[in-house]
């Protein structure tokens, strides 16, 4: 569903050539619960940046869905991300001056594949499934971060994508706020979608059906557990 084949990522700074991905060779399924773990500075966000289309790879082929982002224009590749790729950023990037729910209903504009008469109902019924409906009308500063977090959840689903990717979705969260939004990605693989996320936490990864290990651009070890989604 998921397949990146031979990828390579390079940066040009200052002191010449510096590459960060070396030739990544991976595949996720569909609907499967996924983490990747590394050290700072290994790769990881790196890694999902050439997953989600935000970053092309310097060479290798990046396929989602039968889509090859590899060779994607800019414009075609931010119109087929709004509508396949849902992403939670680890700063969460909501629009400050905007409410929570016109944070919602703004992603569902600019992609336009909710019918404009679905969307309001939508953006409820997301905001219900997160446990901030009645935050509707807040601004995200008046939000702690972990529900700054949700919203950036609710919004990364807004438009129904197969694919949920999210960089430290849980990082400088409390335990059971982590472990609210573990089990909220729980729920949502059980429903069919496939979840990628990064984390720093090696027990939260531990419980995901796959765990990929990433250091100095390289996967160094793959895990694949065999038993279903722990709760
Ligand atoms: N645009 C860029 N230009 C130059 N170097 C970059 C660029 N983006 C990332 N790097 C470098 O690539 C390496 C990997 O960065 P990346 O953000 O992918 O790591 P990471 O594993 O996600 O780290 P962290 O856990 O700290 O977020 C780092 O050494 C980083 O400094």
């Amino acid at each position: 569903m998921i397949e990146l084949r031979g990828v390579k990522k390079s940066y040009q700074t200052s002191s010449g050539e510096y590459p960060v991905l070396k030739g990544v060779n991976l595949e996720f399924n569909a609907g499967e619960f996924a983490s990747i773990i590394g050290k700072s500075g290994s790769g990881k966000t790196t890694l999902l940046n050439m997953i989600t289309g935000i970053d092309r790879p310097s060479d290798g082929e990046v396929w989602v869905n039968g889509s090859p982002l590899h060779k994607m224009s800019e414009s075609q590749m931010a119109r087929w991300r709004g509508s396949n790729m849902g992403i939670v950023f680890q700063f969460f990037q909501l629009l400050p001056t905007l409410s929570i729910m016109e944070n919602l209903l703004l992603a569902m504009d600019f992609c336009g594949k909710i019918p404009i008469s679905e969307r309001k109902e939508r953006a409820e019924y997301l905001l219900n499934l997160v446990g901030l409906l009645d935050h509707a009308d807040k601004l995200p500063l008046a939000l702690s971060g972990g529900q700054q977090q949700r919203v950036a959840i609710a919004r990364a689903l807004a438009n129904d994508p197969p694919v949920l990717i999210a960089d430290e979705p849980t990082g400088n969260l409390d335990s059971k706020t982590a472990e609210s939004i573990f089990e909220l990605f729980t729920r949502l693989a059980e429903q069919g979608k496939t979840i990628i996320i990064v984390t720093h936490d090696d027990s939260l990864a531990k419980r995901t059906q796959s765990t990929t290990m990433i250091a100095d651009g390289m996967i160094v070890a793959e895990k694949r557990a065999s038993i279903p989604l722990a709760a």
